[in-house]
């Protein structure tokens, strides 16, 4: 996937939120973007998934470019977990799942029987009629992943589906997005957590205030810098140390 001089400026906003932002990343591969906060990280992803518009810039994905023409096709390769849950509190694991296979024109015994098999897969399959708002935060990001896999996408877009849930919860994601990986799909994923972005993403990208700062292999990057012992400390040298707003 790749983004070409993206701009964007919000209605109404003083400043603009993406100044030209490029980058490109290889297919098949685990890949993070990173950034302090308020870098633009969640509008660059909400360009790519086609949720908000850019005001300049191109972006291709799997080798089409998003176009009107090509819409269509980009929406069906992507799988989408957003930062904020997406799913419906008062409706079941089951019910919010076999909506949003629905909305995919997934159907019928399949799509239960993969329901099923991914609330297992993740843990849950002992939940899988209990209502959402029963749910704890860990559990409730498992799911939120499931809702943006039924329909087998071969590029899953995800913000910070790791913040504020346990270490259980972390691990058993993180071994989920590896093992999906590993059946080709490419993963591109934002998070705060650097080491483990460092531990399991091939390539990063790093922007801040809306543009790209640096992008390579976590461990290319941090022997470019002799003082760097971690991606983390990489982060700091790049973005600095003052706080953002
Ligand atoms: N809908 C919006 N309307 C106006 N300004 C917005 C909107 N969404 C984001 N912004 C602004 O754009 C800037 C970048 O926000 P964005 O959420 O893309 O950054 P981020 O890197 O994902 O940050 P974080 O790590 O805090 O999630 C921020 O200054 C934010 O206030």
């Amino acid at each position: 996937m790749a983004v070409k001089e993206l701009c964007k400026t919000y209605r109404g906003a003083a400043a603009p939120t993406l100044k030209g932002l490029s980058f490109a990343f290889p297919e098949g591969k685990i890949v993070g973007l990173l950034g302090p906060n308020g870098a633009g990280k969640t509008t660059t992803i909400s360009i790519l998934c086609g949720l908000v518009s850019a005001d300049k810039g191109d972006v291709t994905i799997h080798g089409l470019h998003q176009d009107a023409a090509h819409r269509e096709a980009i929406k069906r390769i992507i799988g989408i977990v957003p930062q904020q849950i997406a799913l419906y509190p008062q409706l079941t694991a089951v019910e919010n799942l076999t909506y949003f296979g629905n909305l995919y024109g997934l159907k019928g015994p399949s799509l239960l029987s993969k329901i099923m098999h991914y609330l297992e897969v993740f843990g849950l399959e002992k939940s899988a009629h209990k209502e959402i708002h029963k749910y704890s935060g860990g559990m409730k990001r498992r799911a939120n992943i499931i809702a943006a896999i039924l329909h087998d996408p071969r590029l899953v877009i995800l913000d910070e589906p790791t913040a504020g849930v346990d270490v259980q919860s972390r691990s058993m994601i993180l071994q989920f997005l590896t093992e999906y990986n590993r059946q080709g799909a490419s993963i591109l994923y934002t998070s705060h957590l650097l080491e483990e972005a460092q531990s399991i993403c091939e390539e990063v990208a790093i922007m801040d205030e809306g543009s790209l700062i640096v992008q390579g292999k976590p461990l290319e990057l941090i022997a470019q810098l002799p003082q760097c012992r971690s991606l983390e400390d990489v982060f700091l040298h790049y973005t600095g140390h003052a706080l953002r707003d």
